[in-house]
């Protein structure tokens, strides 16, 4: 038997991370957490499998994540393959009915399938659905105007079919995850119409998060979060701050709709919404377990 009282350092620090995150854990148990996946986080193998253990960790700490994910990229990987033409307006893609098909067979039945899988290989069990599933989702078509550059005057554009969520019906979800299991969404959406809706993920996983009351909506991504002119990661902000980084020019293109959707989700009630580096590993334990946390928190002022 050892007299040593003093474990091994690289133990005992592995102990304490494991004591930091417990008042997390107790805070967060039987809360839900909504971690959008976007297509450009999950080109990597290796971070896909990080990704998948710390959804299983959460689940196995009594948190309900709920996965919604993107896959742009697959997308128009998959279009071009077909040789169908694809443009985007403000962020979206604008949908024909070849399109919103191409759009379901590469989000519901591909890239769903294999973050189903794997959530399977790190122990979880994940049951993949779309907006459809259960008529969860109905959507409305999303309907947008551009400034004409010649004559300057405010003109309709046809995105096609483009839906945001106009109802949400949550009790597929609850019931996947009151039965031990993991929901992983797809973001297509049935219209009232009957016809498909193509949704932005992040517009998706904001309006889930809202019905579900999430603590937390995750948006993983390729940067390190909302970084300044400077290029720095700015850890923290509130609407009006962001307001304010529109108005400068330090928020571009894509980061546009993504912080639309983190402030209209904590107006809507989610305690924050945190833009994460999807790359990073674990990127998603070390912001909801340790201190530090990683990425932009925006809340309410
Ligand atoms: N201030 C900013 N801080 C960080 N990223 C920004 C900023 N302004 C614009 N961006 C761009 O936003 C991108 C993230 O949005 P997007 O490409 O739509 O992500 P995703 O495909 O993961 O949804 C970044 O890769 C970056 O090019
Ligand atoms: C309407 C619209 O633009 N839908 C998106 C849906 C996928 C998505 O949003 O994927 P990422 O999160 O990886 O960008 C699209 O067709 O690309």
């Amino acid at each position: 038997m050892s007299t040593d009282h003093h474990p091994d350092p690289a133990l005992l620090a592995k102990a304490e991370t494991l004591v930091e995150a417990l008042p997390y854990m107790q805070r967060y148990a039987g809360e839900t957490f909504v971690v959008k996946y976007g297509g450009h986080a999950m080109g990597d193998p290796e971070a896909a499998r990080d990704f998948a253990e710390d959804i299983v960790l959460l689940k196995a700490v009594g948190i309900n994540p709920v996965v919604v994910h993107g896959g742009g990229p697959q997308i128009g990987k998959m279009l071009k393959t077909l040789g169908v033409e694809s443009s985007f307006v403000d962020g979206l893609r604008v949908t024909d009915a070849e399109t919103a098909r191409v759009a379901e067979m590469v989000l519901c039945g591909s890239i769903n399938k294999e973050i189903v899988s794997w959530i399977a290989q790190a122990g979880g069990r994940a049951v993949g659905i779309s907006g459809k599933d259960g008529r969860m989702v109905v959507a409305e078509k999303v309907r947008r105007t551009q400034r004409d550059p010649e004559s300057n005057i405010e003109k309709a554009v046809d995105l096609g079919f483009v839906g945001e969520p106009a109802d949400i019906d949550r009790r597929v979800i609850d019931t996947i995850s009151k039965a031990g299991m993991i929901p992983v969404v797809a973001p297509i959406a049935i219209g009232e119409d009957g016809h498909t809706y193509n949704v932005n993920a992040d517009t998706m996983a904001g309006a889930i998060a809202i019905a579900l009351g999430a603590a937390r909506l995750f948006l993983l991504t390729d940067v390190a979060g909302v970084l300044d002119k400077q290029k720095k990661l700015i850890r923290d902000l509130t609407p009006g701050q962001i307001a304010a980084l529109r108005e400068d020019g330090t928020i571009l293109g894509g980061m546009i709709p993504k912080l639309e959707t983190c402030v209209h989700a904590v107006e809507g009630g989610v305690d924050a919404a945190v833009i994460l580096d999807g790359r990073v590993p674990h990127a998603m334990l070390i912001e909801a377990f340790t201190k530090r946390g990683a990425g932009t928190l925006i809340g309410m002022d």
